[in-house]
């Protein structure tokens, strides 16, 4: 799994179009979404994220939220974001993988948003531009490493 994660003054996206035959069912209302003072996770999840999902969880769990705590970030932004790899995992996985993180994170008290999967987006974000306000973050399954 690779994340970007970007401390924003806000994020802003708007759905634009299917990106994938079956993306995540949304209504109306999540057609736009914005979010202030956030700490935005840009997720690629990776074909290696197959053979362990639940560590790959909680391990992104644990990072993001760490890093919030760094930055005094409450407010977190889960968006699905193929575009930080080139071993992707197929999306039904990749989606159900997000979805964890995303119930992660609320279940440890953070005001949690998300942007949806399998579409194309407009996006608008940002950046605090302070030292910790741009970060990376690669999660590799344990047993994935002693191949
Ligand atoms: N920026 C727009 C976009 O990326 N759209 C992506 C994600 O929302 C989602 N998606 C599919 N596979 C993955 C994956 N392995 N990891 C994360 N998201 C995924 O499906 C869209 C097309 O790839």
């Amino acid at each position: 799994m690779r994340i970007l994660l970007i401390h924003s003054d806000y994020i802003e996206y708007e759905v634009k179009d299917k990106a994938i035959k079956n993306p995540e069912p949304i209504s109306e209302e999540e057609k736009k979404g914005r979010m202030d003072e956030v700490l935005v996770a840009f997720i690629s999840v990776e074909k290696v994220d197959e053979t362990n999902p639940e560590e790959v969880v909680s391990k992104a769990v644990e990072e993001i939220i760490n890093v919030a705590s760094q930055v005094k970030a409450e407010n977190v932004f889960v968006y699905p974001f193929a575009h930080l790899s080139s071993e992707l995992a197929k999306p039904s996985v990749a989606q159900e993988i997000l979805r964890k993180v995303y119930e992660g994170l609320k279940e440890k008290g953070y005001n949690v948003g998300k942007a949806p999967f399998g579409y194309y987006k407009a996006f608008k974000i940002s950046c605090k531009g302070h030292p910790l306000a741009e970060l990376s973050r690669t999660i590799i399954p344990e047993g994935a490493k002693e191949e």
